[in-house]
C-alpha cells in the first residue's frame, strides 16, 4: 500500500430509518470525509410493526454496502462501530477481501486484498420466525433470474435501481416488483474524479443485503438469487491467487451470505447454483419471456436510471457477446436476430472480443466458464445454420482445439450438477422446467 496516503482505517459509522419516508441512511467516514448512501424503500414496507430483527438486517446492509466507499483509498482496516455477529463479520470479510479482489488486481494493489476488521463480535438474537409472504426473487433483467420468475411464479420481483428492463421482464412474467432506488454518496464520484481509486464491487453483496432488508420488512422469505455455477470460475490468476469479477454471485459468498441470512429469519439460495450459462440459456431460449430479457451489462450504468438513455443489446460488450454465443447455439440465425436487434457472429471485426471468451485471462464480466464458450463456438462451426457466419469461420477450428483440451462439448454442459443450497420444492419446479425446455427444444 505504499505510495497511497495514510487516510487511517475505513469506518463504517450511523446509520438510520425513517419510518414515515421509507429512506435508509448509511454514513462512513474516510479520512476526513463523509459519505452517506440513501435506499429510498416503499413506504408501504413499514407500515406493519417494527420487525426483531430490523436492525441487524440494517447492519449488513450497512456493512456491505461500504465497499463503494471503502475502494477510493482501500487502507486495509475498517472500523465498525455497532458490534456485528460472526455471521455478519465473515460476510464482511468475504466482500472487502474477496468481493474488492478485481478492484484490487485492477489497481495493482497485493491481491489478496487482505482487511482487518476492528468491531465487537455479538451473539445473534434468538433465531427469528422466516416471513409468509413467500419467496423474493431479485432481478437483474437478465435471462437467469427471468428463468427463477418462471420457477417460482407466485413469488414477487425485487428491482433494485429498477431500470426498464427490469420492470419489463417481472410485467411480462406476470410477477408483481418491489422497487428500491439506491442513491451513491455524490461526493463519491467527486472523489473518483479527483484522483480516488476506483474498479469493481461486490455488487451481488450489496443487492442481496437489500434483497434480505425488503424480506425482514415485506415478510418474505426465502430470497432466491439466480447465480449460475459459472460464476464460481476465476477470472484471471495473480500471483497463485484467483480473481473473480464475480466473487459474490459465488457458491463460497452465498454460504456465508446463508448464515447471516438465517440469522433474521430469511432463507437465501441461488436457484440456478448447479447450472452452466449453456444450461439456462437452453431452457430460456424455449420460452416466450427470452424476447423481454436485457442482459447487457451497458445497460444498467447509473445513466440508465431514471431512463436517461435507451436501453438495448449494445452487442459489441464482452456479455453481449457471450449472451448471443449461448443462445445461437439453440436458436436460428433468424431468431438470434430478431430477439438481440443484430448478429455480432456476422461481424469479422468482433472475432477478438469472442476469442476474449475462452482467452487465459477473461474479460471482467459476467461470461460463463471458458470452456463453456469454446465448446459453443466449436458447436456453432459444426452446424449448419451458423457455420458460414464469418466469425464461426475463423474461430471454429481454434475453439474447437480449446474445447478438446477438456473434452467440453455442449452437452456436457446441460445437466446440472454441483453443490446447491436449494429446498427440494423448488429443485423440483426448476427441473420441471428444464424438462418443458428440453421437449421444446426436441
Ligand atoms: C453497470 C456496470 O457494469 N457498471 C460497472 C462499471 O461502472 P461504470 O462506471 O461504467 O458505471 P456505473 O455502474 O454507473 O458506475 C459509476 C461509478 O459508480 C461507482 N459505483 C457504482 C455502483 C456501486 O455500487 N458502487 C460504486 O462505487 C463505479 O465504480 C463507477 O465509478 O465499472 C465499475 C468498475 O469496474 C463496476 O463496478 C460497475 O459495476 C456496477 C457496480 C454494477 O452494478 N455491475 C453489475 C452490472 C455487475 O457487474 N454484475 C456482475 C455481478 C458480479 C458481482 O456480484 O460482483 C456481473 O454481471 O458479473
Ligand atoms: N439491480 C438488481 N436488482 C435486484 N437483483 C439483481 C439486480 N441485478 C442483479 N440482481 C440479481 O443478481 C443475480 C446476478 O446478476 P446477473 O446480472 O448475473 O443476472 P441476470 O440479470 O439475472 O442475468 P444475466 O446474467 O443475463 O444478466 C441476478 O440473477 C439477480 O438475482
Amino acid at each position: 500500500m505504499s505510495g497511497r496516503p495514510d487516510v487511517g482505517a475505513f469506518v463504517v459509522a450511523g446509520r438510520s430509518l425513517d419510518r414515515s419516508t421509507g429512506e435508509a441512511a448509511f454514513t462512513y467516514r474516510l479520512g476526513d470525509d463523509e459519505f452517506t448512501e440513501r435506499l429510498a424503500l416503499d413506504p408501504a414496507l413499514l407500515t406493519g410493526p417494527v420487525p426483531a430483527q430490523l436492525d441487524a438486517a440494517l447492519d449488513l446492509v450497512h456493512l456491505v454496502t461500504g465497499t463503494s466507499y471503502y475502494k477510493l483509498a482501500a487502507p486495509g482496516r475498517v472500523t465498525v462501530e455497532r458490534p456485528v455477529t460472526a455471521a455478519q463479520l465473515a460476510v464482511a470479510r468475504a466482500a472487502y477481501t474477496h468481493g474488492l479482489g478485481e478492484f484490487a488486481a485492477v489497481n495493482r494493489l497485493p491481491v489478496p486484498h487482505r482487511v482487518e476488521f476492528d468491531v465487537e463480535v455479538r451473539e445473534p438474537g434468538p433465531a427469528p420466525a422466516g416471513g409468509t409472504r413467500g419467496a423474493l426473487l431479485p432481478v437483474g433483467g437478465g435471462k437467469d433470474s427471468a428463468l427463477a420468475l418462471v420457477v417460482i411464479p407466485d413469488g414477487t420481483a425485487l428491482a433494485v435501481n429498477p431500470t426498464g428492463a427490469q420492470r419489463d421482464v417481472a410485467r411480462a412474467a406476470g410477477v408483481p416488483l418491489v422497487e428500491v432506488r439506491r442513491r451513491l454518496d455524490p461526493l463519491l464520484a467527486e472523489r473518483t474524479a479527483q484522483g480516488g481509486l476506483n474498479g469493481h464491487v461486490p455488487v451481488t453483496a450489496i443487492n442481496s443485503s437489500i434483497a434480505t432488508l425488503v424480506a425482514v420488512l415485506g415478510g418474505y422469505d426465502p430470497v432466491v438469487f439466480a447465480n449460475e455455477r459459472s460464476a464460481d470460475e476465476e477470472t484471471l490468476t495473480v500471483d497463485g491467487a484467483g480473481v473473480n469479477h464475480q466473487y459474490s454471485k459465488s457458491y463460497e459468498f452465498e454460504r456465508f451470505f446463508a448464515a447471516a441470512a438465517a440469522e433474521v429469519g430469511t432463507g437465501y439460495f441461488s436457484l440456478t447454483r448447479q447450472l452452466s450459462e449453456l444450461a439456462t440459456v437452453a431452457a430460456v431460449a424455449a420460452l416466450p419471456l427470452r424476447a423481454d430479457i436485457l442482459s447487457c451489462n451497458r445497460s444498467y450504468t447509473q445513466r440508465h436510471l431514471g431512463g436517461q438513455a435507451e436501453q438495448r443489446w449494445c452487442l459489441h460488450c464482452d456479455k453481449c457477446l457471450f449472451t448471443f454465443l449461448c443462445f445461437a447455439v439453440f436458436l436460428t440465425p433468424a431468431e438470434a436476430q430478431g430477439m438481440f436487434g443484430g448478429n455480432p457472429l456476422a461481424d469479422p471485426s468482433l472475432a477478438d472480443g469472442f476469442r476474449k471468451l475462452w482467452a487465459t485471462e477473461k474479460p471482467f464480466d459476467c461470461v460463463g466458464e471458458r470452456a463453456e464458450s469454446a465448446a459453443a463456438m466449436a458447436h456453432l462451426a459444426a452446424s449448419r445454420s451458423w457455420g458460414d457466419a464469418a466469425v464461426v469461420r475463423e474461430l471454429g477450428a481454434e475453439a474447437a482445439a480449446a474445447a478438446e483440451v477438456t473434452g467440453a462439448t455442449v452437452a456436457r454442459f446441460l445437466p446440472p450438477r454441483g453443490e446447491h443450497a436449494i429446498p427440494e420444492r423448488h429443485l423440483q419446479s426448476l427441473q420441471r422446467v428444464l424438462a418443458g425446455a428440453r421437449s421444446a427444444v426436441a
